[in-house]
Parts: C-alpha cells; sequence; structure tokens
C-alpha cells in the first residue's frame, strides 16, 4: 500500500490546544508530557477512536472517507494496554511474522502460548509485533517499551525503527524517557499546559 505522511489539521482532543502537524512517511515525532496532560486522548483522536473536532488524513486520505475499523488498521494504535481475546498468541496474527519475533528474541512456538501465561513484557512486544502484521500506513505508539527492562527495552526500539523507516511509517510515539526520546525521535513535542512545544537537540 502506498505510504504518504500522517496529517493532522487543527485536531482538537480534550483540553488540548488544537493540533496541526504533519508526520512524513518514516519520520518518527515523539510526545511527551506529564502523567494526565493528554497524549493518550490525542492518539486516540488520531486513531478515531474518541470525539474530536478537526481533521486527519493519511497520505491524503482522510478520516471520514474510511470505514472506522479500516481507518485504525491504516492508522494503527498500540496502546500501553494491550488487548487480546484469543486463546493463543498465534490466532492474533494476521500473518507469519517469524522474522520479527526472532528478532524481539521469540521462539517460533510463541506462536502455540496461551495469552494467559505472557509477562506484560511479552504482552507489550507482542503486540507491536501485532500491529505490524496488519501492515499499517501509521504507527501510533502508548509507551511502547513502559513494561520492558533497558535491554529488552534497546532491542524493541531498534527493531521499531527499522521497521519504521523500511516501511516508510510516519510514527507517533509517546515515551516519558528523554534518552529514548533522543535515540530514536525525529522530532519531540512536549505538552506544556494545553500546547504542544517543540523541543530541540533530538537524535544524538
Ligand atoms: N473519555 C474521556 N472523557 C473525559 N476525560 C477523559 C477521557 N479520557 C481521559 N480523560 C482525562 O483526560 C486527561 C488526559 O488523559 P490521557 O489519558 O490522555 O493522559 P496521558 O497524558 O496519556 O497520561 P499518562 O502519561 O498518565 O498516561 C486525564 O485527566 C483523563 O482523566
Amino acid at each position: 500500500m502506498a505510504s504518504g505522511a500522517l496529517t493532522l489539521d487543527h485536531l482538537k482532543a480534550g483540553d488540548l490546544d488544537p493540533v496541526s502537524q504533519t508526520i512524513a512517511p518514516g519520520e518518527i515525532l515523539c510526545l511527551s508530557g506529564p502523567s494526565g496532560s493528554g497524549k493518550s486522548r490525542l492518539l486516540r483522536a488520531v486513531a478515531d477512536l474518541d470525539p474530536h473536532e478537526g481533521s486527519v488524513s493519511i497520505a491524503g486520505e482522510s478520516q471520514q472517507e474510511l470505514r472506522g475499523h479500516s481507518w485504525r488498521r491504516a492508522v494503527m494504535m498500540v496502546p500501553a494496554d494491550s488487548a487480546w481475546w484469543f486463546e493463543t498468541v498465534g490466532e492474533h496474527m494476521p500473518a507469519p511474522m517469524t522474522e520479527a519475533l526472532k528478532q524481539l528474541g521469540f521462539d517460533t512456538e510463541v506462536s502455540d502460548w496461551s495469552i494467559d501465561r505472557l509477562s506484560s513484557g511479552e504482552k507489550q512486544r507482542l503486540a507491536l509485533v501485532r500491529a505490524l502484521a496488519y501492515q499499517p500506513r501509521a504507527l501510533l505508539l502508548d509507551e511502547p517499551t513502559a513494561n520492558l527492562d533497558p535491554d529488552a527495552t534497546r532491542e524493541t526500539e531498534q527493531w521499531l525503527c527499522k521497521m519504521i523507516r523500511e516501511q516508510s511509517l510516519p510514527t507517533l510515539w509517546v515515551a516519558h524517557d528523554r534518552e529514548q526520546i533522543k535515540r530514536v525521535a525525529d522530532r519531540h513535542l512536549h505538552i506544556e499546559g494545553t500546547r504542544l512545544v517543540e523541543s530541540s537537540g533530538e537524535k544524538g
């Protein structure tokens, strides 16, 4: 599917001032801010999961042009706490993800694992693999490494960055850790009060 920019045009979500941003294909825009400042609500508005004003488009195609589930497949949100509804991991994967699973340290037998046995860190990494398996056109990541130890965090970050570049996915990435933001962000917006303020000095 053609890649393209993710564009937010006067998007009004929760108490934040309207947001206008264009995230280029393969660009990672990190979003940080205090707890409760509205990061997840903004992501949910972009994913069309919450009521909002303003508009969002992917590669020039607007939210209104696509049905809700088609939009959410194209503009894929991975919440901090993922939902699982079948018995095993494999049943949730729309395509075999052998290479991705291997890169994140899983054996192929993970497909047969019961959801009940998964640790929070395993769930978080498998939710990312599942999201990529749907071949989205943009990613919305809500603290994608929150449940991971430092080694797994680095491994997952590197894998995510590689996938985002290879698949030219515009990405909105909520993060708290300044060091992580430095490692992954092309741009960084910080919430101050109700405003999104551009921070400089990312990547290095
Ligand atoms: N559907 C809703 N209706 C009204 N208020 C809501 C709704 N969902 C969330 N809120 C409130 O909006 C504010 C922002 O919530 P949000 O989850 O976006 O915060 P956050 O920045 O992601 O915080 P954290 O870093 O703790 O996850 C919070 O005060 C929350 O209680």
